[in-house]
């Protein structure tokens, strides 16, 4: 059997041609248009990638895109005074900053800086508390991005057996509550765990967040399962030339799509729902600053 591929590029933009439909309606009906402020600090050649993408499918979307790139010796103090500026404007209804940040600043002390309600990447201590107790919070965009591929392939998923690989702050536990949150008996591994293998060969549902390249391979993936495949590698590529690139998932996607019943491919998966999350979560937060009705099918 081959595997359904899961199209996170087409998905993402029926969920960015949704978000520009409720932008209009915002303007239209409210006067109001979502702003959304990314933070970049220092050059790391992929942050800026992401940032360029996230602020030109803002403007795609309608929205206003501020885009501030300080430089890497930036003081935690410069940082957290933008930070401030940025909660104070009420032309701001999302902050972004970009992670990782370089050593000298502290990212829990910026992160926890966010006002919670701008914090569309959902990582503030208040929402991470929120969504762990079955509240309405900001839902981390990587995490809401896979449930939402996942339902539209499942259905319900209800009772399934997920196992999240890797258990970051940012990924494996928020990816984690929200299976737990749809009913699923969720399995957590990471570096530490015994028979990784067998594990993963209990899953329905097979979230990979671990930043290996193609470390899972088919013969740990459960025949039909569904799996999603969050890590973005970049590994050589001489086959396209010299000193030429390519990016791979942590799922060595050619031996598992033999097994699996969908999988998502990268590129073209989990990272574009990533970015039309953002998006997504942007409107939600601006309807919620002006007590105006959630977007429907936008958020968890
Ligand atoms: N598509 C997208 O939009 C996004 C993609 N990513 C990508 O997802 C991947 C993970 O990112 P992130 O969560 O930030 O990574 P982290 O490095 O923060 O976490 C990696 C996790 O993987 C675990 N791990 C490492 N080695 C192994 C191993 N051999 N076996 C089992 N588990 C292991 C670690 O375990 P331990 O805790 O024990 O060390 C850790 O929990 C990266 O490739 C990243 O680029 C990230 C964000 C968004
Ligand atoms: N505060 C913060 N929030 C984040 O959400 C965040 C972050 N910091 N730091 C870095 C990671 C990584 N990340 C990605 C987003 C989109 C793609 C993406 O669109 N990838 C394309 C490929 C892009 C390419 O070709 O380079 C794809 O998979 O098809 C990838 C990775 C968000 N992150």
């Amino acid at each position: 059997m081959t595997a359904t591929i899961i199209d996170g590029k087409a998905f993402a933009a029926s969920v960015r041609e949704k978000v520009a439909e409720h932008v209009t309606r915002l303007q239209e009906e409210h006067g109001i248009t979502p702003g959304l402020a990314v933070v970049l600090v220092g050059e790391d050649p992929a942050s800026q990638v992401y940032v360029r993408n996230k602020g030109k499918q803002t403007l795609e979307a309608g929205m206003n895109s501020y885009e501030h790139k300080l430089p890497v010796e930036t003081s935690e103090a410069d940082l957290l005074a933008l930070v401030e500026k940025l909660n104070a404007d009420p032309a701001v209804h999302g902050i972004l900053v970009q992670l990782p940040l370089p050593d000298h600043i502290d990212e829990e002390k910026v992160i926890n800086s966010i006002t919670p309600a701008k914090d569309v990447d959902g990582f503030h201590i208040l929402n991470v508390g929120l969504l762990g107790t079955g509240q309405k919070s900001m839902v981390p965009c990587t995490p809401l991005g896979c449930l939402m591929m996942l339902r539209d392939q499942l259905g319900s998923l209800s009772g399934l057996n997920a196992v999240v690989v890797g258990r970051s702050n940012i990924v494996g536990k928020p990816m984690a509550q929200l299976l737990l949150r749809d009913s699923c008996t969720v399995t957590i591994a990471h570096s530490r765990t015994k028979d990784l293998a067998d594990v993963c060969r209990g899953a329905d549902i097979l979230v990979a967040a671990v930043g290996r390249p193609r470390m899972i391979p088919g013969d740990w993936v459960k025949p039909g399962a569904t799996v999603i495949d969050v890590g973005i590698n970049r590994i050589d590529a001489p086959e396209k030339g010299e000193g030429k690139t390519r990016l791979v998932g942590d799922v060595d996607f050619d031996s598992a799509k033999e097994v699996a019943g969908a999988i998502t491919p990268v590129p073209g998966g989990v990272g574009p729902m990533t970015i039309a999350c953002l998006l997504a979560n942007t409107v939600t937060a601006c309807c919620r600053a002006n007590n105006l009705p959630e977007p429907e099918g936008l958020t968890a």
